[in-house]
């Protein structure tokens, strides 16, 4: 059998080794014309390839720093790790494992306290240290079933604008939304390009409108119309598929949602990867308008250093707890950690708490229990009232939530 080797990407290689992640998730390798849009935003930094005897790439994983807000509101930077794949005749050989390992020793090395993914599948990443942080909602709102309160969302105005105004406008809007919940991500100006700008310009018939309150533009939403009608239901309305809807304030918020409910010829308003809490059902003169139609992870969350990550947050109010945690990529990790609301230090005293470093990046940004997790056996319990404290502790006010794709 063929041996591979791991190692960072050098200049000149990326092309390459993009058609090995275009051919891992089922598409074409890139046209020049293609690449010539992709290149700049497809450096070698940042990227590890496995390449066979040949020197020929069989594996590649990517990633680029943005901020991550944690709870209190402190941004630290983060890895975000996309473009990872493996061409499928070399799966299952530990290439995925050497690719990780080699990413998260560069990022220690670098001093990155987290790393942060979209998982294609949710079996992959947590024995790399990975746990889902966040969740988001699929939601379908029933038309003409959705009829809006009294007064919701009438304070602001809503304009459509071309994707050019959108293009330009729209990343410095997205500015003011940053650090308002734990999980947000900061947008680079390198992830525009293959994640926005390609949509609202490209052929898909993306619509984007921005609400404007008293301080100015505060809010926009990127969505598309499906025409849903059949030969069973030639009358049935459009379907509004959301992208994305971010707004700075709970009035543009509903602003936008009363743009779109009020869109003629429209039989539902869906979207996907919606925050948890989005309190939608009460907008409506209906609550039971509104359908859930999915809850998925959004956000796998990796303490890379996990004593600078665990200082870098806020607690709620609770006697400290002991927490011993295991990390099998980065031993460096490996300790107690007494953590309150005044602070985080590393200890010696006997721990409260055991569990590895997936399970406490899972629970880091405040979203889920450790009692819930404990009942599953992922956190070991030493001392029966710590697990209170501890979900008291590391509670956020706000569910966390991503909001962006990478
Ligand atoms: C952040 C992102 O970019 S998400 C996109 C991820 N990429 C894709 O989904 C593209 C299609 N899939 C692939 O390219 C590959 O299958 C990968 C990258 C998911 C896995 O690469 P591999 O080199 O096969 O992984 P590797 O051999 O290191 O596997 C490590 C372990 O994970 C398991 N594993 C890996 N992928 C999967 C999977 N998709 N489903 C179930 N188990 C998996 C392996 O069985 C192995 O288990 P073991 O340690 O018990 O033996």
């Amino acid at each position: 059998m063929s041996e591979f080797h791991v190692r960072a990407v050098a200049e000149g290689e990326q092309r390459a080794c993009l058609d090995v992640l275009s051919q891992s998730l089922h598409g074409k390798p890139a046209s020049d014309e293609v690449w010539a849009k992709m290149a700049p935003s497809w450096p070698a930094a940042g990227k590890f390839a496995a390449f066979d005897d040949h020197g020929t790439p069989v594996g590649i994983t990517s990633s680029f720093e943005v901020e991550l807000t944690v709870p209190g509101g402190q941004k630290l930077v983060t890895a975000a790790v996309d473009g990872v794949g493996v061409r499928a005749d070399w799966t299952r050989r530990g290439i995925l494992t050497s690719m990780m390992a080699a990413q998260l020793e560069d990022l220690a090395a670098r001093g990155v306290p987290l790393a942060a993914l979209h998982a294609s599948e949710a079996v992959i990443y947590g024995r790399f240290g990975y746990g889902a942080a966040t969740f988001c909602r699929g939601v379908s709102v029933e038309r003409p079933r959705a009829q809006l309160r009294d007064g919701v969302g009438r304070e602001g105005v809503v304009r459509f604008v071309t994707p050019a105004e959108a293009v330009e406008r729209v990343p410095a809007l997205y500015n003011r939304f940053e650090g308002t919940r734990p999980g947000f991500v900061s947008r680079p100006a390198g992830w525009w390009p293959g994640f926005f700008d390609r949509v609202v310009t490209g052929d898909d018939g993306y619509r984007v409108a921005v609400h404007s309150g008293p301080d100015g533009d505060d809010g926009f939403v990127v969505y598309q119309t499906i025409d849903t009608r059949d030969r069973q239901a030639p009358e049935r309305g459009a379907l509004l598929d959301i992208r994305e809807l971010h707004a700075a304030t709970p009035q543009a918020w509903a602003g936008l949602w009363r743009f779109l409910l009020s869109i003629d010829l429209v039989s539902a308003v869906a979207g996907r990867g919606r925050p948890l809490d989005e309190p939608l059902a009460e907008l409506l003169t209906d609550p039971r308008a509104v359908n859930t139609t999915e809850v998925i992870d959004d956000l796998w969350l990796r303490l890379v250093d996990v004593f600078a990550a665990l200082r870098a947050r806020s607690y709620g109010t609770a006697e400290p707890v002991v927490l011993e945690v295991h990390d099998k990529q980065l031993p460096g990790n490996d300790g107690r950690y007494v953590v309150g609301p005044d602070g985080v230090e590393r200890t010696a005293t006997e721990a409260d708490l055991r569990l590895d470093v997936a399970t406490l990046s899972s629970l880091y940004l405040g979203h889920g229990l450790f009692g819930d997790l404990a009942l599953s056996g992922r956190v070991e319990v030493l001392d029966e009232a710590a697990v209170a404290r501890a979900d008291a502790l590391f509670h956020t006010a706000r569910t966390p939530w991503c909001g962006t794709f990478f």
